[in-house]
């Protein structure tokens, strides 16, 4: 349902402002109205000077804008459009109907099963697309995922993502936990442009989905180094299919990480995910 935000030039004035729903490091996202179409989205305003400040962060966002804009994905955050005026740019953004994964995973401390393995195929197909486009995020983590009003996962802040390959130079900051050990490990960094680098974070998710907390949570230094060495314990009682996926995705070699393709095929997503023919035909026969 697009129609409503088509017009390419737009304004604040054309938007009612709602309630506050976040803020992140840069600027604040607010509930919003498109007047004309009543059409309800998210409006993320960023302040020019405090991107000015932010070093590089002015690049980051205007990167944001030309890769999300072009993405059309179930779960990928729509970018509908921006706008800016003398000092602040604003982001017209799909607003995700039941909020931030991360908050939904705290307050559950952590995911069934069944609903972890629906949220990797979600995040994988999502992946896939992206790839697919040479898109790399390379800032997967829960706090960047949002969540629709059917409970569908929408992966969101493609403030990191890049077009592989690409030299541009990226300070990191915020948590290491879902770092691959080619952006810990100094030296080249030809491997940062590498879309394995969200394979390795694919692994990290869904560690801390079923856990309830990332893998190589410690101190930062301690981090660094389990990341380094790929040292994590899974506890006993993840199943053994879980288990299998999770050591499949957290391997140091790139080049040996599942492929997405191999992980919505894996037996940990297929129980779980590909509806049985019973559950199929009975969800025909309610919907007669
Ligand atoms: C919160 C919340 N509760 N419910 C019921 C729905 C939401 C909701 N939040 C969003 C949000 C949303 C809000 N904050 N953030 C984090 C943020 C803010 C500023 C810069 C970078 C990152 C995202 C969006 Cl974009 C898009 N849709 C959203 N929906």
């Amino acid at each position: 349902v697009d129609a409503p935000l088509v017009p390419k030039q737009f304004h604040l004035g054309m938007f009612e402002i709602g309630r506050p729903l976040g803020k992140g490091k840069f600027g604040r996202v607010y509930l919003a109205k498109e007047r004309s179409s009543n059409f309800i989205c998210a409006l993320k305003v960023l302040y020019k000077s405090e991107l000015q400040h932010g070093g590089g962060v002015e690049k980051q966002v205007r990167r944001e804008i030309e890769i999300q804009s072009n993405l059309r994905h179930p779960n990928i955050l729509k970018l509908y459009g921006h706008f800016h005026d003398s000092k602040r740019i604003f982001l017209i953004l799909e607003f995700a109907g039941k909020g931030e994964l991360y908050k939904h995973l705290r307050r559950e401390s952590r995911f069934p099963e069944w609903k972890a393995a629906q949220y990797i195929a979600q995040m994988a197909s999502a992946l896939q697309y992206l790839h697919r486009k040479h898109v790399i995020h390379r800032d997967i983590k829960p706090e960047n995922i949002l969540m629709g009003i059917h409970g569908e996962i929408k992966i969101s802040d493609f403030g990191w993502s890049v077009h592989a390959p690409n030299n541009r130079r990226a300070t990191l900051c915020g948590t290491l936990d879902y770092l691959p050990p080619e952006m810990i490990r100094s030296g080249s960094k030809d491997n940062w442009y590498n879309e394995k680098v969200d394979l390795w974070s694919l692994g990290v998710l869904t560690y801390e989905f079923l856990v309830g907390e990332a893998p190589f949570e410690d101190t930062p230094i301690m981090t660094q180094k389990r990341i380094a060495r790929a040292d994590m314990t899974i506890p006993e009682w993840v199943s053994k299919e879980a288990k299998d996926i999770i050591k499949r995705l957290l391997v140091l070699d790139p080049d040996k990480r599942l492929p997405l393709e191999e992980v919505l095929q894996h037996p940990w997503i297929i129980k779980h995910c590909v509806k049985g023919e019973r559950a199929a035909n009975r969800e025909k026969a309610l919907s007669k």
